[in-house]
């Protein structure tokens, strides 16, 4: 393998998923699900530069511009710091990520990732695993470990039920615990505008908040004796003709219900998307980002506009998008 020099720059998408069917608790404390993915508008960025040091270190900033970068300049302004609830440390999905390409390499310095964030951090968007994706691409390119998506995949789902996909991107079903992709076509865009909560879900917390109401409901009966999802032929089949009306009547989360539940601030504010004229609205993941399908990009840009004078960041996307993208490379 050559010395690696120089920079490489990946993104990677955030992710909505717009049907997400959630089956048996397994006894490794994941669950089998069916996950209708699909990767939008909302890019990650990370820079991978090669230090003779050996290490991983880690720069994170809000991108410029983005709706993250513009709250965190207003919360900064009494004293809160939004970075902060991202992990510098060897726990960053990120760090983890080059982790695994360096093991493979044989490169005996480190690395600087420099991560530019516009997903909603713990939103329920797949912000730190579209980090972990694009940094095992950014890391295997300049290492030249020529790893192979394959193999890439194998790493992400190491990392994370939401890794492969991030390395995929477009519009996938995802069945086991979220990992086995199948792609799916969607050829025509969908306009979303997304609403990005100033606060995240824990993802384990929600998933614990579904279990105990099925508990609760089937009388003690465990949510390991759920029945396997399957792939929503509905869903495929809206996404496959280009239709938001239709795709707005079947869209589904078993993780909604939970996620309101762990914050139920966020029904009045579906409700108020769905009065600024948008198709349908959903939770996003395990939340609390909401996802609100619209007709079309007027539409979308005017219930943005509309929610924007209520005072609600809202952004509008488009999905599917590509999954991770090598922008640059500089040769030090
Ligand atoms: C719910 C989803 C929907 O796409 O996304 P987010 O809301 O996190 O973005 C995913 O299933 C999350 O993916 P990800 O965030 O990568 O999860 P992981 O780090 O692998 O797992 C975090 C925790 O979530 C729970 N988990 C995750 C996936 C799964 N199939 N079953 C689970 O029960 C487990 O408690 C696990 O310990
Ligand atoms: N690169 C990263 N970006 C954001 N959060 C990260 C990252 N690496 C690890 N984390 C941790 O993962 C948690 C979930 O982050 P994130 O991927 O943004 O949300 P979600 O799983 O809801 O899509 C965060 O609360 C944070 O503690």
């Amino acid at each position: 393998m050559p010395t690696p020099t120089g920079s490489v720059t990946v993104s990677a998408p955030g992710k909505i998923n717009v049907c997400f069917l959630v089956g048996p608790l397994l006894s490794s404390g994941y669950h089998r699900v069916a996950s209708v993915y699909q990767a939008v508008s909302l890019l990650e960025h990370v820079t991978a530069t090669a230090t003779d040091e050996p290490g991983i270190g880690l720069s994170v900033e809000f991108t410029p511009g983005s709706v993250l970068a513009a709250r965190a300049r207003r919360r900064a302004d009494s004293g809160i710091d939004l970075l902060a609830a991202i992990p510098r440390d060897a726990t960053n999905l990120a760090a983890r990520a080059a982790a695994l390409v360096l093991a493979a390499s044989d490169w005996d310095g480190g690395v600087h990732l420099h991560l530019s964030k516009a997903v909603p951090v713990a939103g329920g968007m797949g912000g730190g695993s579209a980090d972990a994706a694009a940094a095992l691409v950014a890391c295997d390119a300049l290492f030249g470990t020529a790893l192979g998506s394959r193999e890439l995949a194998r790493l992400g789902e190491q990392l994370g039920a939401d890794v492969p996909f991030a390395l995929l991107g477009g519009v996938a079903v995802g069945l086991g615990t979220g990992t086995e992709l199948t792609p799916a076509l969607a050829p025509v865009p969908f306009h979303w505008v997304l609403v990005p909560a100033d606060f995240g879900i824990s993802t384990p917390r929600a998933f614990a908040a579904l279990d105990e109401h099925r508990r609760a409901v089937t009388g003690g009966a465990g949510p390991d004796r759920i029945p396997v999802p399957a792939a929503p032929a509905d869903v495929l089949h809206a996404l496959r003709a280009g239709d938001p009306q239709g795709l707005a009547a079947v869209l589904h989360n078993d993780l909604q219900e939970p996620a309101l539940g762990l914050a139920p601030q966020l029904r009045p504010v579906l409700a108020e998307g769905l009065a600024a004229g948008a198709l349908a609205g959903i939770v996003s993941g395990s939340g609390p980002t909401l996802a609100l399908l619209c007709l079309d990009e007027d539409d979308a840009e005017a219930v943005a506009t509309s929610l924007g004078h209520r005072g609600i960041d809202a952004v509008p996307v488009t999905g599917p998008v590509t999954g991770t993208q090598i922008l640059s490379r500089t040769s030090g």
